[in-house]
């Protein structure tokens, strides 16, 4: 790390109480929110800071619901690092034990964003922080990779789909969505990723910290490389050992129908995210919206059709499940017309017949009853997902 990126901690960015600025609206919609650091759930950390003894805080590169995740140099061992800090409490801990499980138990981990180190924060009231270190990686690809040329987004799609079957294979169910891409050497600092954008955090909170605009936000779009990695395992599971009590699902838009009705099943949940990210890739949309559970759930069964009757009275999700959801007359079955139209709509390019292979796959894929759903190792050898791959030259 240069001695100028060493000593440059980023742009305060000021507040008037009478008018805020844009960018000050913009780190406090995308940061994490101010009350969960006063509360002990996020860990407090300013850019500048050393945590550990070790790792030199630069900038910060995203946040989930369980973490706040920094870019940090690693000084005794040279290079720059993630520094995934999780929420108080013991769930640190699982993700942690999955990454040992996975480093394991799959045979080739290349594609996935395995933990190089671990260590503990003592937060707010003694309340213990797991920080797991981790290489660091592109933001997101929610965040970019839907901005990049359809033959990047079909490899991103067929590169995920077997590490999602290493997986499979390895009795491991992913349960969240995927994650970064690029593995290009980190020796590039602010002129790339953007100088970090910060609140300083009113001292009634604990200990000094920053509020800062995740990097994904001013990334520097040709850093991005076509690579990408899976990560974030903190729902993970070995379904070879009894289920280890996880709070929380995979984000209500990737979320199978079956986990809002209170089944667990296994491998077909993360095959129901991947189609939805899937379709999100190919079309250049996501294939429904909404951002509440009930909302997700009625934008779904527009697309979809009608869930399955014997789901009707198991939905889970306050406010109460619909009952027009489950009415088998309202839409006979997948609405693949409608779905027709969408692609001739948003990708006009796209031959008959390639969109009669598309339609094929998701058909299989988003399939409501995860014993009917189609396995990673199945989508593999489809004839159709396969013409769509040759199709992209994968
Ligand atoms: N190793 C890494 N390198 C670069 N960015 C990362 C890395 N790990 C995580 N991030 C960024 O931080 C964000 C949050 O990470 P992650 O999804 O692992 O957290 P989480 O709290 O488990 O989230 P979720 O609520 O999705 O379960 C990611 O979306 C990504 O942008």
């Amino acid at each position: 790390m240069s001695l100028q990126d060493a000593n440059d901690y980023g742009d305060f960015i000021d507040s008037d109480d009478d008018e805020r600025a844009p960018e000050f609206c913009e780190i406090e919609e995308s940061a994490e929110p101010i009350q969960q650091y006063k509360k002990g759930t996020f860990y407090p950390v300013y850019i500048g800071e050393v945590l550990h003894g070790n790792y030199h805080v630069i900038h910060k590169l995203g946040r989930g619901g369980f973490s706040s995740v920094w870019m940090a140099h690693d000084i005794a061992n040279h290079r720059d690092v993630a520094l995934k800090i999780i929420v108080s409490g013991n769930s640190g801990d699982h993700e942690y034990n999955i990454h040992q499980q996975i480093i394991r138990d799959v045979k080739d981990t290349s594609s996935l964003l395995l933990c190089l180190n671990v260590f503990h924060l003592e937060g707010y009231q003694c309340r213990r922080h797991t920080v797991l270190v981790l290489p660091v990686q592109g933001p997101s690809f929610q965040m970019c990779l839907y901005k990049r040329p359809i033959a990047a987004r079909m490899s991103a799609a067929w590169q995920l789909l077997r590490t999602l079957k290493k997986l499979h294979d390895a009795k491991i169910v992913h349960g969240a969505t995927a994650t970064p891409l690029d593995d290009r050497k980190l020796n590039v600092k602010h002129q790339y990723l953007g100088r970090p954008q910060k609140i300083m955090l009113p001292n009634t909170i604990w200990k000094r910290a920053d509020l800062v605009l995740p990097i994904a936000e001013t990334i520097s779009e040709n850093l991005l490389q076509d690579t990408i990695y899976l990560a974030d395992f903190g729902l993970s599971f070995k379904t070879d050992q009894p289920v280890p009590d996880i709070k929380g699902f995979p984000p209500g838009l990737y979320r199978a129908p079956e986990l809002w009705h209170g089944i667990k099943c296994d491998y077909a949940r993360d095959i129901w995210s991947y189609m939805f990210i899937f379709t999100h890739l190919y079309l250049g949309v996501r294939p429904w919206l909404g951002n509440g559970s009930s909302t997700v759930l009625a934008n779904m069964v527009k697309i979809l059709g009608p869930l399955p009757q014997q789901r009707m009275g198991h939905y889970e999700h306050p406010p109460s499940g619909d009952v027009s959801w489950y009415c088998q007359s309202r839409v006979p079955d997948l609405r693949l017309e409608a779905l027709d139209a969408k692609i001739q709509r948003l990708r006009p390019e796209v031959s008959e017949i390639e969109r009669s292979h598309f339609l094929s796959v998701i058909a299989k894929g988003f399939c409501y009853l995860p014993e009917n759903r189609i396995t990673a190792g199945e989508l593999l050898d489809d004839e159709s997902f396969r013409a769509l791959m040759e199709h992209y030259q994968l």
